[in-house]
């Protein structure tokens, strides 16, 4: 089995205040991984550090590749549009991304937007929060990448698309591919997860099989996730 991450002993601060620390973390490729948190917990922090947009100590290799650049050319991140104007109709920005990332594949990028319902005619100016998260999550699942990242991608969306979205995701990911999504919600995403990242005390607090939660403790993700902030969870 391949690697298509690999941190090692990774550790961040911000204002000298320590964010993350001693994060050891590989991921197989083929995976769906759930990286959960709380709020402030460091999970966009970690992806930022995967990208190279944050840099820490220690080392991160993607595919094997430890050179930012290369790096973020394995990896499609759920990026705000925030460096579009207000103006920019949906139609540039994906112009845009196919003139910037040589993955772009825009027959992928239709279909997907069909299935989100996008109208890509609009500007960015007359999306609701929950079409602007679809334009996203269409945008970075449109790339042909070996990880990627999703940084919260349902939370404005309504909970009917959201359901819809969570049972397709693994028709839009490559089959070697590995996809990281972060999220509350996470009954929702259980099903579809292979591993489970619990980011907690500023590191990696545990990664484990998402079956092994069951078997191992006999309650669900979410029952799991939750009690370890209760003080652990009792064997049965
Ligand atoms: N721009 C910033 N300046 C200073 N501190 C920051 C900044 N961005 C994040 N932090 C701090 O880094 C820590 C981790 O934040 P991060 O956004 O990675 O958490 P998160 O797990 O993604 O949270 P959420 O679930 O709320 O999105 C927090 O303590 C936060 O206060």
């Amino acid at each position: 089995m391949t690697n298509v991450l690999a941190m090692n002993q990774v550790s961040y601060k911000r204002n000298l205040k320590t964010i993350l620390h001693d994060v050891d973390l590989t991921l197989e490729t083929g995976k769906i991984i759930g990286l959960l948190g709380e709020n402030g917990a460091g999970k966009t922090t970690l992806m930022r550090l995967i990208t190279g947009s944050a840099k820490g100590k220690g080392t991160v290799a993607v595919s094997g590749d430890t050179v930012v650049a290369n790096r973020k050319s394995h990896i499609s991140f759920s990026e705000q549009l925030h460096g579009f104007s207000n103006s920019t109709k949906l139609d540039e920005v994906i112009a845009f991304y196919q003139r910037v990332y040589v993955d772009f594949d825009p027959k992928q990028f239709t279909e997907l937007c069909t299935f989100l319902q996008i109208d890509t005619s609009l500007k960015l100016s007359s999306l609701s929060k929950g079409m602007k998260e679809k334009v996203i999550i269409a945008l970075t699942l449109a790339r042909r990448t070996n990880l990627y990242l999703l940084d919260e991608p349902f939370s404005g969306i309504d909970s009917m698309s959201r359901k819809k979205i969570i049972s397709s995701i693994i028709k839009w990911k490559p089959e070697n591919a590995t996809m990281v999504i972060s999220d509350h919600y996470v009954s929702e995403i259980a099903p579809i997860l292979d591993e489970i990242v619990i980011v907690k005390d500023q590191t990696i607090y545990t990664h484990r099989p998402a079956d092994s939660v069951r078997e191992e403790f006999g309650v669900g993700i979410e029952a799991y996730y939750e009690s370890l902030y209760k003080g652990g969870v009792q064997h049965d």
